[in-house]
């Protein structure tokens, strides 16, 4: 449990702290049952003892207190370091990787298994507590009389070895209701981005329904019955196991020796008073074993593997140019190998060079690499052969973050931010208003304090706006993905006659995925990819267009 190890090693000093004041909060409540006991085999007064028990009742008090609140803090911290950290790392983890995971695994994780934890991290600080005073009162137990002790420490070895064996099998179903929750996110998020499909086919909806999301939801249902009820059943048994104990104190062991009827009253009221925190430890193990298969999901998520060290500098600050010269692909190739080895697409190799104003078309039939290639240039996939050059620089994995912030992309599938980056644009409130015009949205949207008043907008609508976002980015390299596609015709007419070509006067180099051939003599260059593989690439020349 490497994450663990992290987690352990980050917050060692107050775990230390809220440990020793907490045993010594249960070693006062071992002081506090010996005196009670006491008390009870010898009721004569005296203020000494008065005193003592009312004095150690305030220091439970207080140690209580502070090793209770230090491991709330703890626990929330813990929760609150985790979910940063998860966020970081799939940040930080190469785009190949997260697209090999999916959306569901990664929502999973970040939903349900940090609310597991969290659940199990407010339950902590009580069960630390209860660890200490279990021990302090063992100890007790053990001073009052190690041979007795060594009789009952076995009887509770045997007793928890035999928790141990059934709880072992609740935690393998523990592991399977967790890996039909990943299946179950999967569902819900194709419950809500396929709504419109599933209301329109009743055929469809019920195969969803019933084969799809009900299997999965009554797996994952008779995972989490058998778990619980292996607990209960190890729990009940635990809890009996105590009494057993007390039975063996009481009724067995004198008969093999003779004990003092004081030291066998003191075991009894001690092992009776144990019953309750250790009925909460066991009442709780379910949600700490939850943790644990929560820790070790993540953890299986690979991401502290997959995230670059060069990626993770995501505080960094880069200063990226309003234009460079030229962009060049050398040799480079890249391979999706999740698939089977016979069917993995392999694209490339690639050898490319492109120029600061110069438009560029890429074209090709589905599934032909447009949307790879522009993964590779935007740097968003790296290069398994070959190399990247920006204005004849190299771009090592080092350099990789930096290299990324020369591109604005509007992919396919592109998402709308609401809001500008504040004090890291040129944008100014004048600027996105003209901008607005420009793109025909001024009657729709305002732009104020960083902000669009609404992205409620049609599909072509939305587009425009992550146009305007681009512009007021102003990067040096701008890549279109089927953006004209939503267009209607005179906005289409627009994009290929003005906004690219302005784009160009600028001096930006402007990359355009498209098929619309109609409009491919207003590129200078244009490339067409099939299979991976760049089958036509020229600079422009309508005789030369006519492949399509
Ligand atoms: N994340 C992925 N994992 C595995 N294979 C993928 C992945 N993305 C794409 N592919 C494979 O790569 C091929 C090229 O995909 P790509 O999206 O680059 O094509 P495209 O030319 O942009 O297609 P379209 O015009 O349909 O958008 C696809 O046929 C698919 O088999």
């Amino acid at each position: 449990m490497n994450l663990l190890k992290q987690l352990l090693n980050s917050f060692w000093k107050p775990l230390v702290l809220a440990t020793i004041t907490g045993l010594i909060s249960g070693i006062t409540t071992t002081g506090l049952i010996a005196v009670i006991s006491g008390k009870i085999i010898n009721p004569t007064f005296t203020l000494q003892l008065t005193g003592f028990f009312f004095g150690l009742c305030f220091f439970k008090l207080t140690t209580g207190i502070i090793s209770r609140v230090l491991l709330i803090r703890l626990s929330q911290k813990i929760v609150l370091d985790l979910r940063m950290m998860l966020s970081r790392q799939i940040l930080a983890s190469p785009l190949f990787h997260l697209e090999y995971l999916g959306n569901h695994r990664i929502l999973a994780s970040l939903i349900d298994d940090i609310e597991t934890l969290a659940k199990a991290a407010q339950v902590l600080p009580a069960f630390c507590g209860d660890i200490a005073i279990v021990t302090s009162c063992l100890l007790y137990l053990a001073w009052l009389s190690p041979i007795l002790f060594i009789i009952i420490l076995s009887s509770i070895s045997i007793g928890i070895f035999s928790y141990q064996v059934i709880s072992n099998r609740a935690f393998r179903y523990l592991k399977q209701a967790r890996s039909q929750q990943d299946k179950l996110f999967k569902y819900v998020n194709t419950l809500t981005a396929g709504i419109k499909e599933l209301k329109l086919n009743q055929q469809r909806r019920q195969n969803f329904l019933i084969d799809g999301l009900y299997d999965t939801a009554q797996n994952y249902r008779r995972h989490n019955i058998n778990s619980m009820t292996i607990f209960a059943v190890a729990a009940t048994w635990g809890h009996i196991l105590f009494f057993l104990v007390v039975g063996i104190v009481l009724f067995g062991l004198p008969l093999i020796s003779s004990i003092q009827p004081a030291i066998l009253s003191s075991y009894a009221i001690t092992i009776i008073y144990l019953i309750s925190p250790l009925d909460y430890m066991m009442s709780v193990l379910p949600m700490i074993s939850g943790a644990i298969v929560a820790l070790q999901t993540i953890e299986a998520l690979q991401l502290s593997l997959a995230s670059s060290p060069q990626e993770t500098l995501l505080n960094f600050e880069f200063e990226s140019a309003l234009t460079c010269q030229s962009l060049q692909l050398s040799g480079v190739t890249h391979t999706y190998y999740h698939e089977p080895e016979d069917r993995a697409f392999k694209l490339g190799e690639i050898n490319l060079t492109l120029f600061a104003g110069e438009i560029t078309f890429i074209a090709g039939g589905n599934g032909s690499g447009k949307s790879t290639l522009v993964k590779i240039l935007a740097g968003l996939y790296f290069p398994e052969v070959g190399e990247i050059f920006l204005d004849n620089q190299r771009i090592t994995s080092e350099m990789r973050e930096w290299y990324r912030q020369h591109f604005s992309v509007i992919f396919s599938d592109f998402y709308l931010f609401e809001t500008l980056l504040k004090g890291k644009t040129t944008a100014t409130d004048k600027k996105a208003d003209d901008y607005l015009i420009k793109l025909q949205l001024d009657k729709k949207v305002r732009f104020r304090n960083n902000e669009f008043s609404t992205n409620v907008l049609s599909q072509g609508e939305r587009k425009r706006l992550a146009l305007l976002n681009a512009y007021l980015e102003d990067k040096a390299i701008f890549i279109f993905d089927e953006w004209a596609s939503d267009q209607d015709p005179i906005f289409k007419n627009i994009f290929y006659t003005q906004l690219l070509p302005e784009l160009k006067a600028r001096g930006k180099i402007v990359i355009a995925i498209t098929h619309d051939d109609q409009y491919f003599h207003t590129c200078d260059r244009l490339i067409k990819l099939d299979y991976g593989k760049v089958v036509y690439d020229s600079m422009n020349s309508v005789s030369a267009l006519s492949f399509t």
